[in-house]
């Protein structure tokens, strides 16, 4: 259908109705063949992406875990969880006919017609574990994000089958199962470090209760250097599996000053791994959710689909008696998981802001 309106205008509604209300989002723009990015895209200086604060001397390590069991790689997971809050896995197990599949259905999703993709948008959608949306929190945010996505909240079988939209379920409920084994192995080996030795029913509810998909779409931009494709944040998940495609974007805090970034390269058949906060929480510090972005581009369109790995909304997260057995101040207060999930998503992204609602006032 050709489009309604020709942008950029000074009108904001206008804009806001062709992104938001008709879901035409911001890949609706990218194809109006835009030669100038609309204002309400442009970030304040300080939130771009400064090529001069990239570093290239370091990179976030790159772990083998076929075999996951050895103490040296147990060691390697639990090191880059404490340093870095991130790190990459080659050879988890999870085939990589999952991961093409899982990206061929996420470009799919995103090629229906607006409306198709609109039928599952806030206002319209069957349930609110299914949801399309553009930016983060376009309601909370002076400037918006230069992405599309679709989130999936998984609650039963019964309800994928009946609610998420056929042009991509099977594919990532396929992903998402197949993924269980290495979160499992993961979880476990970073648990042994905390001393706990066994994941009982209540331990498996607090780390890995509930399980949200996205499906994140960054068309092409045209003034990437003026915007973000997502802003400065970490995530509440507990732990964060994501696959990225071969364009790249994704930067992750560095340590060599107030503000350096590393990029995260991509890497065929790799998933990216990240603590969220949620893990932050549970081990008091321990295991570290870092802040990452993602850039726009000037001539492709990115995909990616992370796997957030979280507590069940009813749980009470707070650090574990574990970790406070030998006498360790408690940083964090026991809040509830969902109202920290809400307070994550009524604001735009502020970096590790979110983190601070779970904090113990001194
Ligand atoms: C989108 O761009 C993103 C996303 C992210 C995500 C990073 C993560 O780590 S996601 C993992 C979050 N954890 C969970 O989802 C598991 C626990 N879930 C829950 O506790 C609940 O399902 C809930 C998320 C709190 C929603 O509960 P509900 O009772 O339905 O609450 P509401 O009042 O409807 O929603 C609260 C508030 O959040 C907005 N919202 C809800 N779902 C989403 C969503 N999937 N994406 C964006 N925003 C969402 C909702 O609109 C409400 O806001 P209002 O302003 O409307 O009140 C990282 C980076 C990104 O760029
Ligand atoms: O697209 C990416 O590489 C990362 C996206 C992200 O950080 C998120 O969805 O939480
Ligand atoms: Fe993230």
């Amino acid at each position: 259908m050709a489009p309604a309106i020709a942008f950029p205008t000074t009108d904001s509604s206008a804009l806001t109705d062709f992104v938001i209300n008709q879901g035409n989002g911001v890949k609706g723009l990218s194809e109006l063949g835009l030669r100038a990015l609309p204002k309400h895209y442009i970030q304040p200086v300080g939130e771009r992406i400064d090529v001069n604060k990239i570093i290239t001397n370091e990179s976030i390590p790159i772990i083998d875990m076929s075999n996951w069991e050895d103490p040296s790689v147990a060691d390697s997971i639990c090191d880059a969880a404490e340093k870095w809050g991130f790190f990459q896995i080659i050879n988890h197990g999870v085939p990589l006919e999952v991961l093409d599949n899982v990206q061929g259905a996420t470009h799919r999703f995103f090629g229906l017609p607006a409306e198709d993709k609109n039928k599952y948008s806030k206002d319209h959608s069957p349930s609110n574990s299914v949801r399309f949306g553009t930016s983060f929190s376009p309601q909370a945010e002076k400037a918006l994000e230069w992405k599309d996505y679709l989130s999936l909240f998984y609650v039963s079988e019964e309800e994928a089958a009946a609610l998420w939209p056929p042009a991509c379920r099977d594919e990532v409920l396929e992903f998402m199962k197949g993924s269980e084994v290495v979160i499992k192995q993961l979880l476990q080996v970073l648990m042994k470090r905390l001393n706990v030795n066994e994941i009982d029913g209540t331990k498996k509810s607090l780390l890995m209760g509930s399980v949200r998909v996205n499906l994140n779409y960054y068309p092409v931009c045209p003034n990437p250097e003026l915007t973000v494709g997502v802003g400065r944040h970490s995530d509440v998940s507990t732990l964060t599996i994501l696959l990225q495609d071969e364009i790249g974007g994704l930067y992750v805090k560095g340590h060599q000053g107030e503000d350096s970034w590393i990029h995260v390269p991509p890497i065929k058949g790799s998933l990216v791994i990240n603590v969220g906060d949620a893990l932050q929480i549970l081990s008091n510090g321990q295991y570290k959710s870092i802040e990452h972005r993602v850039i726009a581009n000037a001539s492709k369109n990115r995909i990616s689909v992370p796997i957030f790995v979280n507590p069940r909304p009813s749980d009470m997260i707070g650090p574990l008696p574990e970790v406070l057995a030998n006498g360790e101040k408690p940083i964090y207060k026991q809040v509830l998981y969902s109202d920290y999930v809400k307070h994550f998503f009524r604001k735009a992204h502020d970096g590790k802001g979110t983190v601070e609602f779970a904090k113990i006032s001194s």
